[in-house]
């Protein structure tokens, strides 16, 4: 079975090509995040004609009553109590439709930013390792969180109203000009105009924009590796020159904002006071047709009525109209990470045995040097292989790219004869058990940590497991036990006591291939043989891929494969390559007598 095409995995983020498709694409919605949309608009058009029910009441009652006045003999149909009921039904229908609008603006909204959220998260578990090292991970938890949060704002406030605006002043401008196109024609002059401004000044402000996102970032980012790297910064006093670097950085990010909302503002401005001649245009224009007798002092009244408050809706789109223009910067950045490429492959994997084999393997990250040329080996299953060598020369990533955690350039790896680049990385590592020198931990309870190599496992199996890797030692000393909460990243142990954690949550997944990457090296010699018989239990006829730079760990392994310069230097069984008084047998001997090297 294949896996799923990456755009239509997770909440149908976005599926483009089906109904309301235009909107997904456009604004990075799910489809029905598109639907909802569409609801929300037309409920905000038709609140924004709604807000026009005053002027009609006023009008109507008017209408009738200064007819009365002006015409005592005409015949007036309606009493008080009619009045009072149109004036409460109108406010009936107003609240219920701001009652809808709100709905299906507001709450449908922050949904659709949950499943945003969510399909960004999920998307991001999915993409290979090589996308974090590119990537600023400062910068993808702001594209999840606060970009997401702004255009909750946005989306609610500012897009409906948008298109609501723009509908309903169509509408209400087409009715008024049946009503009287001389006045409509004097109030709405003034929109293709502001229209204008405000198109012309788009690209500036999108200019500005654009620095501003790059600008914000860049504060966050130097944030970020403040924090991430405190400890060098304070070791190496350099402090002060920190404080200074984040200083400038954000420095340039205010004066950024000052110069953007200037110019927005000044933009906006002259937009919305450009409206108003509007206003003035009807006061003029009528003033003048009812001295000429050419339209009645009421309707004069009902224009002067309706101009004032037409353009409310517009204004508080304008109001917005940073948010809006930034929309385009956002939404990129989210269909970009969506768009993002992903490792896929069949689900369906039974292998018939766990031999690795790397065939002829070429390997580089990004654009960078080549990391691995031609390398050639077997790790069989039932048999310890260790990968040996220099450092840098390859070895750390050989056992990466045995788990496809990176792709590689050239020839093929297989896991029990089948090309692993063919298995979806998550069926493929549930056959892996990995320990690695940089360990990771939760701030969770020794037992959770564990846990984690097999979700359902019982305390009974967790504590032998935690037992088998000599765990029992460190933990019987802490307050409560398995359950001590270890705090971030487990900062409340020592770097021998959280390998312990993870070679016990090894032993407890039992994965047929074994990945151990200098799964020792914080140990002291006494602990490192205690942890032998739980090693021992844990690659027990697996594939065992070991690395260490202590040779005494790899003395036992069936195979050694040594790695230098990217490629395979020397193979075979470590009293061979002993015998061959070549790397292997030199650092054997270096190790063995120190000084003397
Ligand atoms: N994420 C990465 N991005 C770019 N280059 C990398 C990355 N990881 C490792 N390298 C480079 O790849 C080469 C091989 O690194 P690797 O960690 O595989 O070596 P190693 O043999 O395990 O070294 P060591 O014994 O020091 O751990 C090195 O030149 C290293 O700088």
């Amino acid at each position: 079975m294949k896996q799923q095409n990456n755009n239509t995995a997770a909440n149908s983020f976005p599926v483009w090509g089906v109904r309301g498709g235009f909107f997904q694409k456009r604004l990075a919605l799910s489809e029905k995040g598109a639907k909802d949309f569409i609801t929300g608009t037309l409920f905000t058009t038709l609140l924004d004609i709604a807000l026009m029910l005053p002027a009609v009441f006023i009008f109507l009652f008017l209408e009738e009553y200064l007819n009365k006045v002006i015409n005592p003999s005409s015949y007036v149909l309606h009493g008080f109590w009619y009045y009072v009921l149109l004036g409460i039904g109108f406010m009936l229908i107003m609240f219920f439709i701001a009652m809808l609008q709100y709905k299906s603006t507001f709450t449908t909204i922050y949904d659709e930013s949950a499943n945003r959220r969510i399909s960004l998260a999920e998307k991001l578990r999915k993409l290979p390792l090589a996308f974090f090292g590119e990537k600023n991970l400062s910068d993808l938890t702001s594209t999840i969180m606060n970009d997401n949060t702004d255009l909750e704002h946005t989306f609610s406030h500012a897009v409906p109203q948008l298109f609501a605006s723009v509908i309903s002043i169509v509408l209400i401008a087409i009715g008024l000009f049946f009503y009287n196109w001389q006045l409509s024609l004097a109030l709405f002059w003034v929109v293709p105009f502001a229209a204008a401004i405000l198109f012309i000044s788009k690209k500036l402000i999108n200019k500005e924009n654009k620095i501003g996102y790059q600008n914000k970032r860049d504060v966050s980012e130097k944030i970020q590796e403040g924090l991430d790297t405190i400890q060098e910064i304070k070791s190496y006093n350099q402090e002060d020159t920190y404080v200074e670097e984040l200083h400038k950085t954000i420095d340039t990010y205010e004066k950024q904002l000052i110069r953007g909302e200037l110019l927005t503002g000044m933009l906006v401005n002259s937009a919305q006071s450009f409206l108003k001649l509007g206003l003035a245009g009807v006061i003029i224009v009528g003033a003048n047709m009812v001295a000429a007798g050419s339209v009645s002092l009421f309707v004069y009244f009902i224009f002067l009525m309706i101009s004032a408050s037409i353009f409310n809706p517009v204004n508080e789109v304008f109001n917005n109209l940073a948010a809006l223009l930034y929309l385009n910067v956002r939404i990129n950045r989210m269909n970009e990470m969506q768009a993002m490429p992903i490792q896929q492959g069949e689900t369906d994997f039974k292998p018939d045995n766990y031999d690795i084999e790397f065939h002829d393997v070429d390997f580089s990250y990004g654009e960078g040097k080549q990391v691995l040329q031609n390398v050639s080996f077997t790790a069989k299953q039932g048999e310890i292989t260790a990968l040996v060598g220099p450092s840098g020369g390859g070895k750390s990533t050989s056992a990466k790219l045995a788990a496809r955690f990176w792709d590689i350039g050239k020839g093929k790896i297989t896991l029990g004869k089948q090309d692993i680049s063919k298995i979806e990385p998550e069926t493929l590592l549930k056959n892996y058990s990995v320990v690695f020198q940089d360990v990771v931990l939760f701030n969770a309870s020794i037992m959770d940590n564990i846990r984690l190599g097999k979700r359902n496992a019982t305390d009974k199996e967790v504590m032998r497991v935690a037992k088998l890797a000599q765990c029992d030692e460190f933990v019987s000393k802490m307050p409560q036990g398995y359950e001590t909460v270890i705090g971030e990243n487990g900062e409340t142990l020592s770097g021998g006591e959280r390998q312990r954690i993870s070679i016990a949550r090894a032993l407890l997944k039992d994965a047929p291939i074994v990945l151990l990457d200098e799964a020792t090296a914080s140990l002291d010699v006494e602990n490192e043989t205690k942890i032998q018989a739980g090693i021992s239990e844990l690659i027990r006829d697996k594939t065992v891929l070991i690395i260490a730079h202590r040779m005494r760990t790899v003395a036992n392994a069936d195979r050694i494969v040594v790695l230098a310069n990217g490629g395979v230097a020397e193979t075979g069984s470590p009293e061979e390559l002993k015998n061959q008084k070549e790397i292997f047998s030199k650092m054997m001997e270096r190790q063995m007598h120190p000084i003397q090297n």
